[in-house]
């Protein structure tokens, strides 16, 4: 086997370290052995212990109180600090040779989109310690309810897609906020096949409405962000609901197969080869 991660982003409270602790307790149940990291310098709290835990190395807040930074500036000193000091890194990663690694990253999204730190991180995990990685980008279902939220958010995955140059894949999360009071008339009406185009950015959905309520002098511009990642196909979602076994086994699929997990798994032999034990009936 070799070794994996899954980096698990988004912007604020999108639900990322629920996903990894739902993400845990599903590959536990079924047998799977995986670790978490966390790479966030300011989590308190933990559903599951981190193997790997940057606030070993540094936390934020002693950055703030020592170095008189704010919390954004300070989360850029703590990873510009990790980047300075690689060592720590190795120690710890050299404890998880063969393993598959999650992630659990802070929700300021300039580090994906704005600094090339999580780039940078991302580059030295592929090549320095030979990780397959696939990013992991959570946006909130609430922001279904609000079209041009919803389109700033399609440009930040995008973006966040971009600047990772790893597997990508894209998640909407707190399905089951959605979900719930839905009676089934509204199923019947069609409510699942209106989110089918939020998955699946629509574009007339997201050029009419963002130009309903934007000055005219972006129209032409919207319509062509639009038309740009409508053309490409370059952002699509998948539901997530951590109150669902399958919904969050059915991610893990495909972040497997996007970094072709177990693939180079040598066949295991049947327990009883070796001592000639067979059953004869
Ligand atoms: N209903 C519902 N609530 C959720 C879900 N995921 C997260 N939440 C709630 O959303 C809030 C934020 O969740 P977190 O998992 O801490 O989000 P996060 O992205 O790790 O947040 P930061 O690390 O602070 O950026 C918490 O109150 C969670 O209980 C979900 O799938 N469904
Ligand atoms: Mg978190």
């Amino acid at each position: 086997m070799g070794r994996y991660a899954v980096l698990v982003s988004g912007p604020a409270g999108s639900g990322k370290s629920t996903f990894c602790s739902a993400l845990i307790t599903h590959a536990h149940s079924i047998g799977r052995s995986v670790h978490l990291f966390n790479l966030d310098p300011a989590a308190e709290r933990f559903e599951y212990q981190p193997s790997i835990d940057i606030k070993e190395l540094i936390s934020l807040e002693d950055v703030m109180e020592e170095m008189n930074l704010g919390p954004n500036g300070g989360l850029i000193y703590c990873f510009e600090y990790l980047l300075d000091n690689l060592d720590w890194l190795d120690d710890e990663l050299g404890q998880y040779n063969d393993d598959y690694i999650i992630i659990d990253c802070p929700g300021q999204i300039e580090l994906y989109t704005h600094f090339p730190i999580m780039t940078k991180l991302t580059r030295i995990l592929q090549d320095q310690y030979n990780f397959k990685i696939c990013a992991t980008y959570l946006l909130e279902s609430q922001f279904m309810d609000d079209k041009t939220k919803y389109f700033a958010g399609v440009l930040s995955a995008m973006s966040a897609m971009i600047n990772l140059e790893v597997p990508h894949l894209n998640i909407m999360s707190k399905m089951d906020l959605v979900e719930k009071g839905e009676t089934a008339e509204e199923a019947k009406a069609g409510r699942r096949r209106e989110m089918e185009r939020y998955f699946d950015p629509d574009p007339l959905l997201l050029v009419g409405e963002v130009n309903s309520k934007t000055n005219p002098k972006f129209h032409s511009l919207n319509q062509a962000i639009v038309q740009l990642i409508d053309d490409f196909s370059m952002v699509s979602f998948m539901p997530l609901d951590v109150t669902d076994e399958d919904s969050v086994g059915t991610i893990l699929s495909h972040i497997d197969n996007a970094i072709q997990y177990g693939e180079d798994e040598e066949p295991k032999e049947p327990k009883n080869m070796d001592t000639g034990d067979f059953d004869e009936d």
